[in-house]
């Protein structure tokens, strides 16, 4: 059953035509209110064969559409041989319904789109279980109309009155599996944590931002690696981390990641939390924009609403101003640049600008990183325990009885070990809180 309907979700090489429904309250501006969904539908693979847009005040209960356009499209659908009908806004299962009937084919709506893409793009494990998850909560209050749409094209030995019993059979089926899904992911979870927690004298940069946006052209100029970049939604789906040899820092990570997306279906963030907050639970953010994008505002509102659902948006961030090079406006960066703090241009193509951004990375780690002497008795075996599990050490030399310790550690990491059996001295950086202070 559940296959079956996975089968239906796959629009590649389908012809499709394209629909949204524009509501006061969206904040788009109308230049071109369909071009993202044509982005979606291009990466699905699907052929386009006509769009239809409509304004409304408010959704209609029964279609979404207004009633004179859901005519409008069923001819448009049987003229031009279409498919499929791919929605841009998010539609009820009744909705779905009622305009398949009347537009004789049938309709996926946004979240079922990016579900699709996500479940063709999904190259690791955990991307995979994760994507799987998401369908099945995604699937489970649809259960009934799937088998509704089985009744009606009747028949045939098989599929002769599930009723009511089949579906119970089939939603606890489900069930089970949701819960087997999630008992994996956790444990995928907990064993990365682990593996996190034992590398905590490192520092992470992770790159997060609007799909497109530029993150892996960034992460390929800065740190070399050889990661996927595509004119696609959703090029990339894993998180990737690698060493940047930034100056001054020899254990900087920096990590690429899925990219977000205006109304990210709510199941999807779910299921793919873990993925998102080992990149967003760093020590430093650097959210790429596609500064060329007539919509680069919108698109920056709903990183940030992410952001905010994944409890990250009190970490240091970087505005990075991306594809500077296709930006033909000075007015455009210097309205950004004013709106928000920490902005940078560059353009991750041609590599202009992206010393600053380096230089401003430094900056930025400095803030929240000293070095300093330690100086201390050598068999304080604790404290240099401490002190290389959490800091960078550069130096240890002995001077008779006591260690003395060269180490790049976070400030707070380091107020906390202040303590009369130990001397600090500060190479660098602004003077140390009082230790007995609380922490940042
Ligand atoms: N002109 C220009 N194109 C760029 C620049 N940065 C990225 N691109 C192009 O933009 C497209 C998307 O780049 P990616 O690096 O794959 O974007 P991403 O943010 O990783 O996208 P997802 O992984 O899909 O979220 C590719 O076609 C890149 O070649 C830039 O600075 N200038
Ligand atoms: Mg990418």
């Amino acid at each position: 059953m559940v296959d079956r309907h996975r089968e239906d979700l796959t629009v590649r090489q389908e012809g499709a035509v394209l629909v949204g429904v524009t509501l006061p309250n969206t904040s788009e501006s109308n230049d071109h209110p369909l071009s993202e969904l044509r982005g979606l539908a291009k990466t699905a693979g699907a052929r386009i064969l006509g769009d239809l847009h409509q304004r409304r005040n408010k959704p209609d209960i029964a279609t979404y559409l207004g009633s004179g356009k859901v005519e409008e499209l069923g001819e448009m659908v049987e003229e031009r041989d279409a498919d499929v009908v791919l929605f841009d806004n998010e539609l009820d299962p009744g909705q779905v319904r009622n305009l398949e009937r009347r537009t004789h084919t049938k309709v996926v709506d946004r979240t079922e789109l990016i579900l699709d893409i996500f479940a063709t793009r999904a190259k690791t494990h955990q991307a995979r279980l994760q994507v799987e998850l998401a369908q099945l909560e995604y699937l489970r209050p649809r259960l009934k109309r799937m088998w509704t749409h089985l009744e009606r094209h009747g028949g045939g030995i098989g599929t002769r009155g599930p009723g009511e019993q089949q579906l119970e059979t089939d939603r606890r089926l489900l069930d089970k599996r949701i819960r087997d899904l999630k008992q994996r992911l956790s444990s995928i979870q907990q064993r990365k944590k682990r593996e996190v927690n034992r590398r905590s004298n490192e520092l992470r940069v992770s790159l997060v931002g609007y799909t497109n946006a530029g993150k892996s052209t960034l992460m390929r100029r800065l740190t070399g690696a050889d990661v996927l970049v595509a004119n696609k939604l959703f090029a990339t789906l894993d998180t990737r981390t690698r060493q940047w040899a930034i100056p001054g820092w020899t254990k900087v990570l920096l990590s690429d990641t899925v990219g977000f997306i205006r109304d990210l279906p709510h199941d999807l963030v779910e299921s793919f939390k873990a993925t998102l907050e080992e990149a967003t639970h760093a020590d430093l953010l650097l959210h790429v924009v596609d500064a060329s994008n007539p919509y680069v505002r919108e698109q920056i509102k709903s990183v940030e609403k992410v952001l905010r659902e994944l409890e990250a948006e009190s970490t240091p961030t970087i505005l990075v101003l991306n594809q500077i090079d296709c930006v033909e406006d000075p007015t455009i960066i210097h309205g950004l640049r004013a709106s928000y703090a920490n902005a940078v241009a560059v353009s991750a193509a041609t590599g202009e600008g992206v010393g600053k951004l380096e230089q401003l990375v430094q900056k930025m780690l400095s803030e929240r990183f000293v070095t300093a002497e330690v100086t201390t008795h050598a068999g304080n075996g604790r404290l240099l325990a401490y002190l290389n599990a959490h800091g960078e050490v550069e130096d240890q030399r002995y001077e008779g009885e006591s260690v003395i310790v060269t180490v790049k550690i976070a400030r707070h990491l380091l107020e906390r070990v202040s303590s009369d059996e130990l001397e600090i001295t500060l190479l660098d950086g602004a003077p140390l809180m009082d230790p007995v202070a609380d922490d940042e």
